[in-house]
């Protein structure tokens, strides 16, 4: 365990680094974020004896690190810093075997069979063997980070201090300095402390992390201290957001930039639409923020083009996703703004409507068919077998919801369908009871993003009963044109 207590030091009388604690336990990956200029390099300097502290000490396991000698500071601590500079025209190996230099014995300081397995089993996962015996200054800035964090791995220490490890690193090799890291951390009990400057790396990486903030160590915790968006803009003065990775229970921060403001869009009115007997399709100017489990373009997105296709009953619905991308591509529609569902009604079934409820502009499209019918209360996943039936809707909303009042807009949307469908005694064909849906329906909410962001979108708001109101009109009407469509071909 390193413990810093009370460090206070700097370059002049007026310490830079102000009474700073902090404990990092054993086989912990600690991550010290902060602007520039906020201290991080001043900090890993008066920890590893770069710089003599005015007041406090570390210790590592009880044991002053500042009073122990160079050489048995070696044995414990490797530093990897941001000067890169080496005085002889080494090359890269000769490099690396400096950092066993505090564990050789005898008067020659020869190297064990051991010290060179460990070196080429370094040289190997830090990816530098092919430059083994290439002089270091011919390195580029990336290639040196990699040698000289081979020169502190081979010391196998219990710590290793790393100022911004990655700084000249592409992203793979970022990715796989820091799995290295990680991996000796797990299976060594590795101590990493680390400056980072990218947020999201650290959030990914880090067990814990700390933001120093002029000279002063705050907000340390686990990494969801990045999720403090108030003091993220406090302290680097810029504005966040943030996001859950889509894999992993790290956040992920987006930026704002200070960017032109663009051309508001009136939602009514700057749409274009085209109704073919295979699709119809709605395009806006500018994307809007879509929340879908369209078969293309599901997801939170930003989304311009929303497209409804027609596909036979004998549609073969194996790959629905790679189909609708195709058709996307074949109509010139780029798959990564547009939303793609299927339908097997006809389209000319369709029903669209437009108007401003409660002050907000709104435009709900559904085609509705009901072969698929379901009642989701039932515990049967029987279905009736018959594939023409679902509820395609499309909603789009002049609003600036936030993504849960994104949420709130989708059950806004369903519960006018629940209700349309009640209203229209549709019923699940194998319960014989009232249907709630069918068994494949698709729903998009497109919002402009413009005006107050509000963070509801239910029942009880203008936008989520405009919303539900639209939603049902139009769904009740396309029920009723697919009855009457199909009494006519009976
Ligand atoms: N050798 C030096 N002599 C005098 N002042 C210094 C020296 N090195 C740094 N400083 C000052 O100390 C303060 C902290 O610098 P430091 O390098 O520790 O910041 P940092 O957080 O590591 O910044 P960065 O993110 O830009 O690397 C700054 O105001 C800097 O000007």
């Amino acid at each position: 365990m390193i413990t810093i207590e009370n460090i206070t030091g700097g370059y002049s009388k007026k310490p830079v680094i102000d009474q700073v604690s902090l404990e990092v336990d054993t086989g912990e990956f600690f991550g010290l974020l902060g602007p520039n200029g906020s201290g991080k390099t001043t900090l890993f300097k008066l920890m590893s004896g770069g710089l003599p502290v005015m007041d406090g000490t570390v210790f590592l396991n009880g044991k002053s690190v500042l009073h122990m000698s160079q050489l048995e500071r070696a044995r414990h601590i490797a530093v990897l810093s941001q000067e890169t500079n080496v005085s002889f025209d080494f090359t890269v190996e000769e490099i690396v075997r400096l950092g066993r230099y505090a564990f050789q014995k005898g008067l020659f300081k020869t190297l064990s069979g051991r010290d060179k397995e460990l070196i080429d089993e370094v040289m190997e996962i830090t990816s530098i063997t092919c430059y083994r015996h290439q002089p270091f200054h011919m390195l580029s800035g990336g290639e040196k980070q990699r040698v000289l964090l081979a020169k502190a791995l081979v010391q196998e220490p219990e710590v290793l201090l790393l100022d911004e490890p990655t700084n000249h690193l592409d992203i793979k090799h970022t990715f796989d300095l820091l799995d290295v890291l990680k991996r000796w951390q797990e299976e060594r009990k590795l101590t990493i402390f680390a400056i980072l400057h990218d947020l999201n790396i650290a959030a990914l990486y880090c067990d814990r992390v700390g933001i120093l903030h002029e000279g002063r160590l705050t907000n340390v915790g686990s990494v969801d201290v990045l999720r403090k968006r108030s003091e993220l803009a406090e302290i680097y003065g810029v504005e966040t957001w943030t996001q859950p990775h889509p894999t992993l229970a790290r956040p992920q921060l987006l930026m704002n930039p200070h960017k032109k403001k663009q051309e508001p869009l009136s939602l009514l009115e700057d749409y274009s639409l085209e109704q073919t007997e295979d699709a119809i399709r709605l395009s806006f100017p500018q994307q809007l923020r879509t929340i879908s489990n369209g078969v293309a373009g599901e997801g939170i997105q930003w989304m311009k083009h929303f497209v409804n296709f027609h596909v036979d009953k004998q549609y073969d619905s194996r790959t629905p996703k790679e189909d609708a991308e195709q058709w996307l591509l074949k109509r010139g529609l780029p798959v990564e703004q547009s939303i793609g569902m299927m339908t097997a009604v006809h389209l000319e079934n369709a029903v669209m409507k437009e108007e401003i409820i409660h002050g907000s502009a709104m435009l709900v499209l559904v085609t509705a068919g009901t072969g698929n019918a379901v009642d989701i209360t039932c515990r049967s996943t029987e279905t009736a077998g018959e594939k023409i039936g679902t509820i395609n809707t499309f909603v789009f909303a002049d609003a600036h919801l936030t993504d849960g009042a994104l949420v709130n807009a989708c059950m806004s949307a369903t519960e006018a369908k629940v209700k349309a469908l009640h209203d229209e005694m549709i019923r699940d064909p194998v319960s014989g009871t009232m249907a709630t849906s069918t068994s494949t329906d698709s729903l998009v909410i497109g919002v402009t993003q413009q005006g107050t962001r509000t963070p509801y979108a239910g029942s009880g708001t203008a936008v989520g009963s405009g919303i539900g109101q639209l939603v049902y009109e139009a769904t009740k009407e396309a029920l009723q044109m697919d009855r009457s469509w199909k009494e006519a071909r009976p």
